[in-house]
């Protein structure tokens, strides 16, 4: 691995993407200027597909691994990953890629849901790792570090995003399972010593079906069997879609189908089937025939039946229609599209839809356009009360106040696929009733045992000893650096969680802790207490698992800063290495759509301005470099001023974009390199550059601003052309010639 110092910065989806067409060039001009390299990697999801199919494409086509090669890197010391967010794939986007690259002539195999010969099984199963979460988990070998810097939260105070009003007499509340979900079942163990396992099913007539055949644990390692109850699951639903009809409120289900995408498309599609009952139950042979699978939305339902006769597809779909009478309102993603929140398992996703609710007033929109009281389904009680918890909260206190409240830094554990979300190759849709086992694969001794029936889904999650311990000092040092009170959010009553209280009483004694307010407490306790601290403006730090690290990280930003992208995300590598995420949002698809609708980004990129910072200073310390260290101040200067200026995109056409904010951000940081006196070289460089974009500020602007107000074409959405993209995003002559003098000196 080369010990230069280097920047790697990612390629990924959407509106991240878009934005890198514009940054990436400033970046360029400021690290070549001081000798810094930055390199990117390609891991959008097209590039990813590509890369997995060399032997379909032309000797042009073929891509190298990326991901690949940024996950071995993740390993070694040498690391810097600048990883911006990209598309974690639904099947419904898998397929559209798919479509799109064959389209532009890239000739991909389809993908087979049923795959029959040895090829078939082959491309399959190259598809399905680039499935669902793919990336993240790949990199994230570290914790997490997630926090809104001290410049952002004094921006969003005297900035206040507007928020929806809570009243008592709201309506609005959660669902979720009171028995037979993943919780209640749960058990846990700590590994005695280093083991290898199978899971595996005693069917009632008694046969044994191997569902994984080996998993190696470590000494020290926390293994959980969990399985949530198909009848359970169906019951729940039926009951709750009943309650919301009776009760006059509007029908929301809440999953993460993407990152969870073994259990959640599942468990999706078991509500959609239950909402639709009468059709399915009238339909069910002809949709088994025509492979309907709502897993993957009702939009594959309505795909599936084009191909029928139009009276027998009219029939269909007045069955549907006749549904809704009997059921609740359902609440939509795009009202003005008829798209409701069944469209695509993708189009929902829990840790963004519950805080966009909880800052709209409790509130989403319903087939009139109108917000209104929502029953938020969410079928996990794990993880589900945290929400009910804050909307009690907000029921009675009001909504929050971004202007006064308090901020919620999350130390997250995350290392080496920890917990739920590292358990997808563990997860089953059990196939026949039975006892379902993890037993050691050298004594025959069985770990952990369920009784469970067909359709129940079946998981195994670990998470390793190490990250616990790097989780637990992490959460030490924040709470030393920042002074703020530091909340274990682990509940004893779930098994998993009191492995972990174990784990961290003990850890804990490895450090100094003299003097720090460090406490451990069940979940909602945790929301509690954290929110009687906010009100009153005061911060406190969450330590969590893993869906809490995810959950919490968009909750609490979205309410202080109006969006997760501001935050700050590091993820100090257990190997010495830094990878930097942007923001803890994601690809923001509804950024692109207005886009190519009328040419406007209101994607904020403050999240990469951020991670910037981070990476150079990681940079500096890591090969003692000086420029890099200058740089990082440089731009740590010009974020703050960025912010001080409020250049971050408007929301609306003709106004400033991401473009335009891109623009403010080159001309603070050239002011800052410009301003300091340790580097005469750079300090003259970046004058000039100063001075001419000062010199050209309303040029530029215009240039930018005006060409908005038209729909554009990138032609591809998953994998547009780069030079149409690059000139949508540089449209501004006069700024991409002053950043080309730059780079040329
Ligand atoms: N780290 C990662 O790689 C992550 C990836 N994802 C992936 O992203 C996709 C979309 O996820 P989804 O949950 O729908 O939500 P997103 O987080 O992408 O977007 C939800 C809303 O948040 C606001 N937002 C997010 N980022 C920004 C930003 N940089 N600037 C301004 N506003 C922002 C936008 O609000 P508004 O529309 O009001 O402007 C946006 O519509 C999925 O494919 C998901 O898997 C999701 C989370 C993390
Ligand atoms: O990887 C994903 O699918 C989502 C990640 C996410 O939401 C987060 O890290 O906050
Ligand atoms: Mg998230």
């Amino acid at each position: 691995m080369s010990k230069t110092p280097k920047i790697i910065y990612t390629l990924t989806d959407e509106a991240p993407a878009l934005a890198t067409y514009s940054l990436l060039p400033i970046i360029d001009a400021f690290t070549d200027a001081a000798g810094i390299e930055v390199e990117t990697r390609d891991i959008s999801l097209a590039a990813r597909v590509l890369s997995l199919f060399p032997d379909y494409l032309t000797e042009e086509q073929r891509i190298e691994d990326h991901l690949a090669e940024l996950g071995a890197l993740a390993k070694v010391p040498e690391a810097n990953i600048i990883k911006l967010p990209n598309i974690s794939a639904s099947m419904p986007q898998l397929r559209a890629v798919i479509k799109e690259l064959q389209e532009q002539g890239y000739k991909l195999p389809e993908y087979p849901d049923e795959p029959s010969s040895d090829e078939e099984k082959d491309i399959k199963a190259r598809y399905d790792k680039v499935k669902g979460s793919a990336v993240n988990p790949v990199l994230r070998e570290g914790n997490s570090d997630r926090r809104a810097p001290k410049a952002v939260k004094e921006y969003a105070r005297k900035y206040p995003h507007s928020m929806g009003e809570w009243s008592q007499a709201s309506r609005t509340h959660v669902s979720h399972m009171h028995s037979g979900d993943f919780y209640h079942g749960e058990k846990s163990m700590t590994l005695d010593r280093a083991r290898n396992v199978k899971m595996e099913l005693i069917t009632a007539s008694g046969e044994t079906k191997v569902l994984k055949p080996r998993v190696e644990l470590l000494e020290g390692e926390i293994i959980d069997s969990m399985f949530m109850s198909k009848k359970a699951l169906l019951e729940f639903y039926e009951r709750e879609i009943e309650d919301a009809r009776k009760t006059g409120v509007m029908f929301s289900l809440h999953v993460k189908a993407t990152m969870m995408k073994v259990s959640h498309p599942i468990v999706f599609g078991h509500c959609v089937k239950i909402f639709y009952k009468d059709a399915f139950e009238k339909h069910g042979d002809l949709f088994k025939e025509l492979g309907v699978d709502v897993n993957n939305g009702i939009a594959n339902l309505y795909d599936k039946i084009a191909t029928l006769p139009e009276s027998q597809r009219d029939e269909v779909i007045s069955d549907l229609h006749a549904c809704h009478d009997k059921r609740p309102e359902l609440a939509m993603v795009d009202s003005a599209r008829g798209i409701t929140n069944f469209h695509s398992p993708s189009d929902v996703i829990v840790d963004a839809s519950m805080p966009a609710m909880i800052r709209a007033g409790g509130k989403m929109y319903g087939a009139d356009g109108r917000l209104k009281d929502v029953k938020a389904v969410m079928p996990e009680s794990t993880f589900a009360r945290i929400y009910q918890e804050m909307i009690n909260f907000c029921k009675w206190h009001g909504a929050f106040d971004p202007a006064t409240m308090g901020t919620v830094p999350n130390v997250g554990l995350m290392a080496q696929k920890a917990e739920e979300y590292g358990s997808h190759d563990k997860t089953f849709e059990v196939p026949e009733d039975g006892v379902a086992n993890i037993t050691d694969l050298d004594t025959g001794e069985v770990l952990l045992s369920q009784n469970v029936e067909q359709g129940d889904i079946w998981r195994m999650c670990q998470v390793k000893d190490a990250p616990i311990r790097d989780w637990v000092k992490l959460a030490v040092e924040r709470c030393r650096d920042s002074g703020m009170p530091t909340v274990f959010w682990l509940d004893p009553y779930r098994p998993h969680e009191n492995e972990l209280i174990k784990k961290v009483k003990t850890y804990l004694k490895d450090h100094d802790t003299a003097g720090l307010e460090i406490h451990i407490m069940s979940q909602v306790r945790a929301m509690r207490y954290t929110l009687e601290r906010v009100i009153r403006g005061l911060d406190t730090i969450s330590v969590t698992g893993n869906i809490l690290r995810d959950y919490l990280t968009d909750l609490f930003p979205i309410l202080e800063l109006g969006t997760s992208a501001k935050m700050l995300s590091i993820v100090p590598l257990m190997d010495g290495g830094g990878l930097f995420e942007t923001g803890a949002g994601g690809s923001a698809p509804k950024h692109v759509q207005q886009l190519l609708e009328e040419n406007h980004l209101r994607w904020d990129s403050l999240g990469e301005f951020l991670a910037l910072v981070a990476s150079l200073e990681h940079l500096a310390k890591r090969f003692d470099n000086d420029r890099a260290k200058l740089l990082a101040k440089a731009l740590d200067e010009a974020n703050g001023k960025f912010l001080e200026s409020n250049k971050s995109p408007s929301r609306k056409v003709g106004e400033l974009d991401n473009r335009g904010s891109h623009f403010y951000l080159a001309l603070y940081w050239a002011e800052a390199l410009a301003a300091q006196d340790q580097d005469a070289e750079l300090k003259t460089r970046f004058a000039r550059l100063v001075e001419t974009l000062k010199a050209n500020e309303a040029t530029i602007i215009d240039e930018l601003n005006s060409v908005q107000g038209q729909p554009v074409d990138l032609k591809g959405y998953y994998h547009p052309n780069g030079e149409v993209a690059s000139q949508v995003m540089r449209p501004s002559k006069t700024l991409n010639e002053a950043l080309a003098m730059v780079a040329n000196g």
